[in-house]
């Protein structure tokens, strides 16, 4: 036997996004959003897939919440759209959006579930973006704004809020690789971007204190683990430069209040350069209460000049893979905590994202998607680790509950521990929901059953 044992008080939870799982894109008042506009594009999103119905939890938000109770989750991770609440991203406030968001969370409190509310989770009001998005500062303010309404309205019931999922992925994965909305291809644009970003944090952690607020905020960056392929210093360099891109450009900046001197010069080096304003540093430098850290995947990295944006070539050394095509690299998931620990300190921290994409359907009523539960058992064992290393994990939350729109790769690749027929709609739990259920009551599982 080997136990893998946590924490009576360590939270257990599943998340979702608004734009993967709600449909409703264009009912009950709400506004379009860059990503509306982008899978709406030819091209953008794989067989044309579009958020329009997604999983329809929109109206289906009752039988979903019925699944997490059964599930004995304490903690559901969802986000608000945010033209839902500002069809136009500023100005008038939709009632039916805000009763919608009232109703979900009323019943998650209902049925014993603690919600966990993603206030930016990549759905910007297409409005706004027509004025240049996120690379206009006027978005930075609207999007406190809209937090600062958010949390008057629904203060009393929501006490764990995040700020900005993966601000990588908002800036560079959108805007410098291009494969998300809104699809630039610029660095510099990027650049600028992840700065506003990180502004539009900090307005919102300072709106919160503020008001004075119960609970606690943060943000949820995603980060991976880069193993240098030999200890010659070009390939440690060239890992430290690709992690540096995910995490130091936007931890240190929270953390530390700037940004890490390596990566500001490489960045300089490849034509784009910061544009802080004063106080900028310490608007996004206030203290947050918790840290979400959403981790996949990692790999192994060498030195290779112009291989990509710092001279990084990723190696396949035969790791197994997801049916994503990413590695699967749990000791990844300790040294990057680990990491975490040893350079920002012991912030609380709730893993918001971490889980697989595995495409199995359901065959006679059951779907046996045991590559999944090896999967959560080895990151599972990963995270225990770290907290055996002294990381100050305060609960789990697997991306996904449901089998979702996964952005660029539409409705082909499932994260879900519960299958999605996405024609009929049908939920299905998965043996990876029984499995995780069964871990959740235990608080243990047996790393060789
Ligand atoms: N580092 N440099 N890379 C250079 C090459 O990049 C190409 C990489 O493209 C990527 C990178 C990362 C992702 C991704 C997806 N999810 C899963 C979602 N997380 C939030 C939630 O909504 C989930 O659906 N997390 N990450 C997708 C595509």
């Amino acid at each position: 036997m080997a136990i893998m044992e946590f924490p009576k008080d360590m939270k257990w939870g599943a998340a979702t996004a608004a734009y993967q799982i709600e449909g409703a894109a264009f009912k009950d008042g709400k506004g379009p959003s860059i990503w509306d506009t982008f899978s709406h594009t030819p091209g953008k999103v794989l067989n044309g897939d579009n958020g329009d119905v997604a999983i329809d939890s929109y109206h289906r938000y009752e039988e979903d919440i019925q699944l997490m109770k059964e599930l004995g989750i304490d903690t559901y991770r969802f986000s608000v759209s945010w033209p839902r609440i500002f069809p136009t991203g500023t100005g008038e406030v939709n009632e039916k959006g805000l009763k919608f968001y009232h109703d979900f969370v009323d019943a998650l409190l209902a049925n014993g579930i603690e919600p966990m509310c993603t206030l930016y989770h990549w759905d910007l009001p297409q409005a706004l973006q027509d004025k240049g998005g996120w690379a206009n500062r006027a978005t930075v303010d609207a999007f406190a704004d809209y937090a600062e309404l958010m949390f008057k309205e629904f203060g009393g019931k929501v006490k764990s809020w995040i700020t900005i999922n993966e601000p990588w992925c908002v800036s560079f994965l959108s805007n410098f690789i291009g494969i998300h909305a809104p699809g630039n291809t610029d660095l510099q644009l990027a650049t600028d971007i992840s700065h506003h970003v990180l502004l539009a944090h900090g307005k919102a952690v300072s709106r919160f204190r503020a008001l004075n607020m119960e609970g606690g905020i943060g943000y949820a960056p995603n980060v991976e683990w880069l193993e240098p392929f030999s200890n010659k210093q070009e390939d440690v360099d060239a890992c430290n430069r690709s992690m540096g891109f995910l995490m130091d450009w936007f931890f240190d900046p929270v953390f530390k209040g700037s940004y890490p001197a390596f990566m500001v010069e490489w960045f300089e080096q490849k034509g784009a350069v910061l544009h802080i304003e004063e106080g900028d540093m310490d608007i996004i430098s206030q203290p947050i209460d918790f840290l979400g850290i959403n981790y996949y995947t990692g790999g192994v990295g060498r030195y290779k000049k112009d291989a990509d944006l710092f001279d990084m070539e990723r190696i396949d050394i035969g790791y197994e893979k997801t049916d994503f095509d990413w590695f699967i690299y749990p000791e990844g998931f300790y040294r990057v905590l680990a990491k975490i620990k040893d350079k920002y300190g012991s912030v609380p921290i709730y893993i918001t994202e971490n889980g697989a994409c595995y495409n199995d359907e359901v065959e006679n009523g059951r779907v046996r998607d045991q590559r999944r539960i090896e999967y959560l058992k080895q990151h599972l064992t990963s995270l225990k680790r770290s907290m055996d290393y002294g990381v100050n994990i305060k609960g789990y939350l697997t991306w996904s509950l449901l089998d979702n729109f996964e952005w660029a790769e539409g409705y082909d690749k499932r994260f879900g521990i519960i299958h999605v027929d996405f024609n009929t709609l049908e939920r299905t739990k998965k043996d990876s929901y029984y499995w995780y259920k069964q871990t959740i009551s235990n608080g243990w599982f047996d790393m060789n059953y």
